[in-house]
This record gives structure tokens, sequence and C-alpha cells, in this order.
């Protein structure tokens, strides 16, 4: 469904990505993990079409997608679970997924200030809130939600879009251990009905829950395999995970 070929970033000196290319196929959750400035960031933002790349190519649904911007990608089913739609604090959780709702819609709906209320907005909404367990917190403004409860929030908004596969930054950042476990559960419900690439340092979670996984290292792919032969391999352990941790 995704494919990067040969994808290839720099800032001045740095190569934050070095000729990656990897291929997630429908369906699959793949993680891609790696130490802090391995250019995991980088490679999402290539992939939503916040930044373009120096050379290579991105394919969605074997459509060269290299040059469309984040608008056209999202509509095309390509969507971050933030940043297509910024929260709006002082508004309702419902009010919050309805406009992402809309502004997917496009021209449709012209009046934004009347989105919670126009039930062919409020209608997907409730539903997206629903499957991510927010329905009960429907009504509360988004900044009075807490910290992980606003990262389901965001997932709502980026399902309310219709998505067919999420790119995922970090979901469980900043995550006591219940809300990390509410957040696995959720991502364990989505799985199977979206593909998901997810970025994510806690690595239980990744086991847990990814069918592949990609190793960056200097913004170059190490590995790319199952969770059992990540876990196994040597270059990866010595790069990476370290001996103690899995
Ligand atoms: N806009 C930018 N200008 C210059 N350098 C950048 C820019 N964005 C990222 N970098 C650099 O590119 C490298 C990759 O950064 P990136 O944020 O993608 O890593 P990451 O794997 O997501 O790290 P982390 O796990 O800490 O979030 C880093 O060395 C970073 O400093």
């Amino acid at each position: 469904m995704l494919e990067t070929r040969d994808l290839y970033k720099r800032f001045g000196g740095l190569v934050a990505t070095n000729h990656v290319s990897l291929s997630i196929e429908a369906g699959e959750l793949h993680a891609i993990i790696g130490p802090n400035g391995a250019g995991k960031t980088t490679l999402i933002a290539q992939l939503a079409g916040e930044l373009r790349p120096d050379g290579g190519a991105v394919l969605f649904d074997g459509r060269d997608v290299t040059a469309l911007p984040v608008q056209h990608r999202a509509a095309a089913g390509l969507a971050r679970s933030f940043q297509i739609t910024s929260v709006f604090p002082p508004f309702t959780a419902l009010a919050n997924v309805a406009l992402a709702v809309q502004a997917h819609a496009g021209h449709s709906f012209r009046f934004w200030r009347d989105a919670a209320r126009d039930g062919r907005l409020t209608g997907p909404a409730r539903q997206a809130l629903d499957l991510v367990g927010l329905g009960p917190r429907a009504d509360v403004p988004a900044e009075l939600l807490s910290h992980g409860e606003r990262r389901q929030l965001e997932i709502a908004m980026a399902l309310a879009t219709g998505p067919r596969m999420l790119l995922l930054d970090e979901p469980m950042a900043g995550m006591g251990p219940a809300e990390g476990a509410g957040m696995v559960e959720l991502l364990r419900k989505l799985k199977g009905h979206y593909t998901i690439l997810l970025v994510e340092h806690d690595m239980d979670a990744v086991f847990a829950l990814a069918d592949w996984i990609t190793v960056l290292v200097n913004g170059a792919v190490i590995a790319t395999g199952t969770p059992d032969e990540i876990r196994s391999d040597p270059e990866v352990r010595r790069a990476y995970l370290g001996e103690e941790t899995v």
C-alpha cells in the first residue's frame, strides 16, 4: 500500500534519510524504531507530504505521490494522526472531530461555526470518538482532556477523515503506564482495519503490536523483519536495542 524507493533527505551536511526503501502491505502494522535523531520524524514528514525529499519516491497504492501536498495525500487516504487539522483547545472533543470531518469534506460545508451542530458532520465524528473510546467525553472541551485523551482525540480526528492508512508519530509519548496500556489497546483495535505506520520509542508496545519492524540508524535502514527477527538481529542489538532491554 505504501512504498518508498531510495528516499533521500539532507539538512545541510546531515543526511537525515539515507536511501530508505520500505514496503508496507495493506492491513499491516509496520513500526519504525531507532535511537534519537535516527530520522524517524523526518521520514514520517516525507510520507505525509510536509517535507519534500531531495531524492527517491513515495508511492501510495502504486501511485507516485512524492510531489503531492499534505491535503491531497490526506484526500487519497493517507493521514497523519495530527497536524492534518490541529486541535482547538476551547472546542469540545465532538466539535474538533466534526471540524476534521468538515476540513476533509472540503467545499461542501462552508460554515465552520456550525460544524458542531451539523448532523452530517457530528454523525461520523461521534463514530470516530466511540471507536477511540472517547464517546463519553464528547462534550468536554479539548483543553480539559487528559494528555492520553488528547492523543485519542488526535487519532479520532485522523479517523474521521476516512483514511486507509495512518501515520502515527509517538502516540505514547508522555503517557503514564495506564494511559499507555489504553493506547496499545486502541492500536490493537485499529490494527487490521487500517494500515498503520507507527513510530514509537516504547519497545514493549512496538513488539506487542508490530507485524514488521524497520530499524533506522543515522537515517539508514539497518534491518527490517518480524519482531522475532529484529529481537535476535545482532546488528540491531549492537546498534540500538542493547542486550538487556528485550
Ligand atoms: N528542519 C531541520 N533542519 C535541520 N536538521 C534537522 C531538521 N529536522 C531534523 N533535523 C535533524 O535530522 C536528524 C533526524 O531528526 P528526526 O527528528 O527525524 O529524528 P528522530 O528519529 O525522529 O528522533 P527522535 O526519536 O528524537 O524524535 C537529526 O539529527 C535532527 O537534528
